[in-house]
């Protein structure tokens, strides 16, 4: 049982239904077969509600399954339902076809096998399910804690300018997917990427983006112009400038990349500002990490509101400035946008306070002078931007600015770069 300690610790008694600074006591009833096999039942008694609330965790089993060192657990649903044999699942389509509806919840092979690196599972019905240890592991909840669902390098403007990253050129970008793959991997450790020598029309930017992704078309068009006229009721329509921020706040699922092409600027100002949102986060976390829990936890509203004669729009939408997956806690997501956020009346009276101070914090790492990068979009230059984590804004401007661009599906670009066997995504 010592073995599992470290386990019970780390794996199962934190992210279900806990405040994270609830103390609980644990009654972990633990029943051990002749062949390894744990059964095991734990209660939880909370000690600030003082309710008792019960988890029960049955038929966890490890038929001694220690890979490289490392106890593994599995349930016997589980392992029923990941069948890969022919009849459970189709290698042709990569789907199941077990019924997972229809499997005993108290299943339990009816004899537990292990031949050299396989596990061979032999079930009450005769059915047999094979496991390779390798997949098994590849496959646990061990292997996805230690692995990064995006593996990423955090920036400052120091660390992204001594890195030295290289824009991609049009013409090979187009041609080859070698130029592609090294967009895309920098894409995806910065969160932005530049593809340069792009002819300097619309057509030649759709084109770009076409080669990683989808373009999402929104209210604003598929592929969109604008310059500082006003056409719609938004500040990115006019010459001031605009702080950090991240767009499209008001979706529930914000728009995975920005694409901008500067077509012409015949004027003063307007350059670009890029922060690193995850990097600011990081930051957070590690000063202050009950900050950096309210702003994952408090769900807030953003809102796009439009009444023009051409336009009509009421877009809102709920959600965290943070989003972190919960067995790792890596931040994958940031909405940041301090002028689409609506009235705040999603956070109870007594966390008001603790929110604005937890969203000042945040703020001053992300106003840190050190963390800014700023570049002049010129002609020819494309940039994307990760819009769930690197914040962009503008300097003030004069004279005729135009600028090009869209969105991008984020679902896509990741089944892109995972296409050509990109490395740090899961
Ligand atoms: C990019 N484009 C100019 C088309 C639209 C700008 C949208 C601006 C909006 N406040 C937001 O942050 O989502
Ligand atoms: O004008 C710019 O450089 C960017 C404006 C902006 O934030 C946007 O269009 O989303
Ligand atoms: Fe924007």
């Amino acid at each position: 049982v010592s073995d599992f300690k470290g386990f019970f610790t780390s794996h199962y008694f934190h992210p279900i239904g806990m405040d994270a600074d609830e103390t609980v006591s644990l009654n972990v009833d633990v029943f051990i077969d002749t062949e390894g096999q744990i059964d095991m039942t734990v209660r939880r008694q909370s000690l600030i509600s003082s309710s008792l609330q019960c988890i029960i965790l049955r038929g966890w089993t490890i038929p001694r399954l220690n890979y490289r060192g490392a106890p593994m657990l599995f349930n016997y649903v589980w392992l029923r339902d990941h069948c890969r044999s022919a009849s459970s699942f189709n290698t042709a389509t990569n789907q199941r076809n077990v019924d997972t509806g229809s499997i005993d919840l108290s299943i339990r092979p009816v004899r537990t096998n292990l031949q050299g690196d396989n596990l061979i599972l032999t079930w009450p019905d005769g059915h047999t399910t094979e496991y390779s240890l390798a997949w098994l592991f590849e496959n646990s909840y061990e292997k996805q804690k230690q692995t990064p669902v995006q593996r990423r390098i955090l920036w400052n403007a120091d660390v992204y300018n001594k890195a030295h990253v290289q824009p991609a050129k049009w013409e090979k970008f187009m041609e080859t997917d070698d130029e592609l793959k090294k967009f895309l991997r920098n894409y995806l450790l910065y969160g932005i990427a530049f593809v340069d020598e792009v002819p300097n029309t619309v057509e030649a930017t759709e084109a770009v983006t076409q080669r990683a992704s989808l373009i999402r078309e929104t209210t604003y068009g598929k592929m969109w112009c604008f310059t500082s006229d006003f056409s719609r009721g938004d500040t990115a329509y006019s010459q001031l400038a605009l702080d950090r921020h991240t767009d499209t706040s008001y979706f529930h699922e914000p728009c995975g990349i920005q694409v901008f092409h500067c077509l012409k600027h015949e004027g003063t100002g307007g350059r670009t500002l890029l922060v690193d949102g995850f990097y600011a986060a990081e930051q957070l976390r590690q000063k202050s990490p009950e900050n950096f829990e309210l702003l994952a936890r408090v769900p807030i509203r953003h809102e796009y509101i439009e009444n023009t004669d051409s336009h009509k729009n009421h877009i809102t939408a709920i959600g965290p400035v943070l989003q972190a997956y919960p067995w790792n806690n890596e931040v994958y997501m940031m909405r940041y946008n301090n002028y689409d956020r609506s009235v705040m009346n999603t956070v109870p009276p007594d966390a008001v306070q603790r929110w604005y101070v937890a969203h000042r914090e945040l703020t001053a790492e992300l106003r840190r002078p050190e963390n800014e990068l700023w570049v002049k979009l010129t002609p020819g230059k494309v940039i994307f931007i990760d819009n769930w984590r690197v914040l962009h804004g503008r300097e003030s401007f004069t004279g005729l600015r135009q600028l090009c661009g869209c969105y991008l599906t984020r679902d896509d670009v990741l089944s892109t770069a995972r296409c050509l066997g990109l490395e740090g995504l899961s």
